[in-house]
């Protein structure tokens, strides 16, 4: 009881606090523009040079140099107040979710409280250290008792004496934790019975151990996970994005990540989690519109990724060649080590062209591709195809990406591997997928593309009912350590085709929870849709994403996103007993639905 009153008082302390700064902090920036405007008038005036005589024309430089430096300060000023602004914001909903009473054996313990962002009063004293803090990594790795934390390459010893969740609504708290003595971790389980009507959400206050590893790695410049239907990969491939910006904040900028996506309806779904977190809008692209903006650099106009022979072409380039390219200058590839590989002698005949200024004024055009084709036995090269070549031969790197992220990794063809590995060679790369996810053909093993990576693996299930996670995990191949956190739930239920109206009429009165109704194939979702004409139809390059009621759409959509209740149409078609991928198939359908699974059959 006693704990509860002291830390209600602290909450409200810091309430009173952010709401104060944040009417102070408005005024504030009101008032620097109202003072930059004047700074920015009078240097209009005195940057109206007086170059009468040579005193008149130093004074007007030096008047323009003061003001430029008023300026810069002016700028320096209104950023600071603008961020604490932002930050008081964000945080007046929830200022903090955890306190950590900490020991360094030097004098009083120390309470930290965490929060999506840091917080420091106008003398700079931290109210609430940001969760990227290198001493939260003790809360989320659950350390308690005589510890240590990495900071700035330095190990510092402590002794966690105390951690404790809270659950805040604005100035009231509801409830402290104790975390020593819960069992289970009680607001883990609260914020997963909550309804999914919407996007992806953060999670920061209830990060797990194995997830916060992953966020938090930092020993390998390529990172994959392997993690299992609803383990967090999406959340945790976000959460580290909000991360490796927090860590790099010097010299990285949201404009430097670049998050792969299988489709806009998906980019969609994740958008909305940095900005919760303080951070602007990564980009997201598909794989598909960044090899179209990449072929624009070299000219090329590329369409589809079909029928590519970039696996061939790798081949072909690791190996020496003494056949002169058809189109290439024979005096630019005499000049190169006939031992070499073909990769190398090109990359050096490039360079040699470069320094005797006889490169080609369009590159596209630059070798005779229907020739180079014959010669080495392909059926043609497709503008991906030589975009590969063009890309392997001028040694191109998407240098304005620092951090890669990848997700739904287990879809990608080796050709898309192939040339990410060279576009990217010098980037933080995150790949998370899940090998049991496939849905057409075999994942290859991503690990051997890249020199050295470290795999990590996830296979604790946090999206569905204990009963849903068994059901699915029946379908889940190798993954037989898949476990489950929530309480068991509803039973997923089997019912006739002909039952769908009557299911939906019965979740009808939850209407404003989510509702996916998933058919094998985007024909078969563009059917269902037009019986159901108020439905939203998910398609994947629809810029739309889950809502409240019913949405309609392909598995193949469906996969990554999730909904309270997943209604699964026609479950005994051929679709979900194919040889290969039938299992999987019906892994990612089934493991859709938080509250309930329905089988249409
Ligand atoms: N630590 C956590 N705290 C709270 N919620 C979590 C946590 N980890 C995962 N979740 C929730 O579990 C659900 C599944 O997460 P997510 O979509 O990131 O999993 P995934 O592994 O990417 O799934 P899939 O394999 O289907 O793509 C989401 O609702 C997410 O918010």
């Amino acid at each position: 009881m006693l704990l509860m009153t002291t830390e209600q008082a602290h909450l409200q302390g810091l309430y009173h606090q952010l709401t104060t700064d944040i009417t102070a902090l408005t005024a504030q920036l009101a008032a620097l523009t109202t003072e930059a405007r004047t700074v920015q008038q009078q240097l209009s005036t005195d940057g109206h040079l007086d170059l009468g005589s040579y005193t008149e024309t130093l004074d007007s430089f030096a008047s323009i140099e003061t003001n430029s430096r008023q300026i810069d300060t002016l700028n320096a000023r209104y950023h600071t107040a603008e961020v604490r602004l932002e930050h008081a914001r964000l945080l007046l909903p929830q200022a903090y979710f955890a306190k950590l009473d900490l020991d360094y054996g030097d004098s009083v313990p120390e309470a930290f409280y965490l929060g999506k962002v840091g917080y420091v009063d106008e003398h700079g004293t931290d109210l609430v250290y940001n969760w990227r803090a290198p001493v939260a990594d003790t809360y989320y790795a659950n350390r308690t008792g005589a510890t240590s934390y990495q900071a700035n390459g330095r190990t510092i010893p402590v002794t966690v004496l105390n951690r404790q969740q809270f659950i805040i609504d604005y100035d009231q708290l509801h409830q402290v934790i104790e975390t020593q003595t819960a069992i289970g971790d009680p607001l883990l389980l609260a914020v997963l019975a909550t309804d999914r009507s919407g996007g992806l959400q953060e999670i920061t206050a209830t990060i797990q151990q194995s997830q916060n590893a992953i966020i938090r790695e930092a020993q390998h410049r390529v990172l994959l996970v392997d993690g299992v239907a609803g383990s967090g990969k999406t959340s945790v491939l976000l959460q580290r994005v909000a991360y490796q910006l927090y860590r790099h904040r010097q010299d990285w900028t949201p404009a430097d990540i670049l998050i792969l996506t299988p489709n806009t309806a998906f980019s969609r779904y994740i958008r909305g989690v940095l900005p919760a977190l303080g951070e602007a809008e990564p980009l997201t692209a598909t794989y598909l519109k960044l090899m179209q903006a990449v072929g624009k650099r070299f000219g090329l106009t590329i369409t589809s990724l079909a029928g590519n022979h970039l696996p061939q072409l790798a081949k072909l380039l690791a190996r020496p060649s003494q056949v002169t390219p058809a189109g290439l200058n024979p005096t630019a590839y005499a000049q190169t080590a006939s031992t070499d590989s073909l990769n190398k002698r090109l990359q050096a005949a490039w360079r040699w062209l470069q320094a005797t200024r006889q490169l080609p004024a369009d590159v596209a055009t630059w070798l005779d591709w229907d020739q180079l084709a014959k010669q080495w036995q392909l059926s043609g090269l497709t503008a991906y195809d030589r975009l590969y070549l063009l890309i392997c031969i001028t040694n191109y790197q998407q240098t304005t990406t620092k951090g890669l992220f990848i997700d739904e990794a287990q879809d990608y063809d080796p050709d898309v591997w192939l040339m990410l590995t060279k576009l990217f060679s010098a980037a933080q790369v995150t790949i998370v997928g899940d090998h049991r996810q496939r849905l057409i053909g075999q994942a290859p093993d991503i690990a051997a593309f890249f020199d050295a990576s470290v795999t990590l693996t996830l296979n604790t299930s946090y999206r569905a009912t204990g009963a849903i996670t068994q059901f699915f995990a029946q379908f889940a191949g190798d993954w037989t350590d898949l476990q489950a956190v929530q309480s068991i739930g509803k039973t997923p239920r089997t019912l006739p085709l002909a039952d769908l109206e009557n299911v939906l009429a019965t979740l009808l009165p939850t209407m404003s929870q989510s509702i996916g109704l998933i058919a094998p194939t985007m024909s078969g979702a563009e059917k269902l849709a037009r019986q159901f004409p108020t439905a939203q139809l998910l398609t994947p390059e629809a810029p739309k994403t889950v809502q409240p009621g019913l949405n309609i759409l392909p598995l193949a959509v469906a996969k990554g996103l999730e909904f309270d209740h997943a209604i699964i149409y026609d479950w005994h078609a051929t679709f979900y007993s194919e040889p290969q991928v039938g299992q999987n198939r019906r892994y990612v359908a089934a493991s859709r639905g938080t509250k309930t699974l329905t089988l249409l059959t």
